[in-house]
């Protein structure tokens, strides 16, 4: 079975094609790199708007089907900055652990990982994870993270995603 996963690019100005997206691209090249199982991608951008994040995470979870959905940006302090808020609005369960873990990592790189305020959840058959917007934050934030991934998407009933354990090895306990 095919995965399918949900790649949400929220950022005013790369909605608007002032600057090139080039975090969702990265969420894309890093499932290339870790999945070993076969997998497709449902890409967004969209603006940081509370109401269109929570629409299209209910979209890509919902219509699409999709078992995981990585947002980037809009996770910060600023005034526009809600993609925490769209996400806890839409979602059953939040799963606070893997926004702790990713800000740990994160502060090995810069020392404002703090003001992030990424979370994660699920909703229904997807989990919805929260990465940062900068593109270099994507890899350092999903290398932690995803050992975890593909026992937490077999525990919500989704397709079983295999990993290549030269980049990521996932945990399955028992
Ligand atoms: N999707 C993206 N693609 C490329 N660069 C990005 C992206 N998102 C953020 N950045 C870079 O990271 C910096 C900080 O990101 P941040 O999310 O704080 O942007 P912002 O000030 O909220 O504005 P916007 O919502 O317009 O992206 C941006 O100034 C930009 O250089
Ligand atoms: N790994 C990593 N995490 C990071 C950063 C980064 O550059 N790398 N930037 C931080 C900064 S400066 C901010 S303001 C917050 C929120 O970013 P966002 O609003 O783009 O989501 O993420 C933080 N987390």
């Amino acid at each position: 079975m095919t995965a399918k996963i949900g790649i949400l690019t929220i950022s005013d100005r790369a909605s608007a094609g002032i600057y090139e997206d080039k975090s969702g691209p990265a969420i894309s090249a890093f499932m290339a790199e870790v999945l070993t199982s076969p997998w497709e991608a449902v890409a967004r951008v969209i603006a940081d708007e509370q109401d269109l994040i929570e629409k299209t995470l209910i979209e890509l979870a919902d219509e699409e089907g999709c078992c995981l959905v990585c947002t980037t940006g809009g996770t910060g302090p600023a005034r526009r900055d809600v993609t925490p808020e769209a996400t806890e609005a839409v979602c059953t369960k939040m799963m606070p652990g893997f926004g702790e873990l990713m800000r740990q990592e994160s502060l090995k790189y810069v020392p404002t990982a703090i003001l992030s305020r990424q979370t994660a959840g699920i909703r229904g058959g997807a989990l919805i994870v929260n990465l940062p917007g900068k593109p270099a934050s994507i890899r350092q934030c999903l290398v932690a993270v995803f050992p975890a991934i593909p026992y937490c998407i077999d525990l919500i009933e989704g397709p079983r995603l295999e990993t290549d354990p030269a980049v990521c090895k996932a945990f399955r306990p028992g």
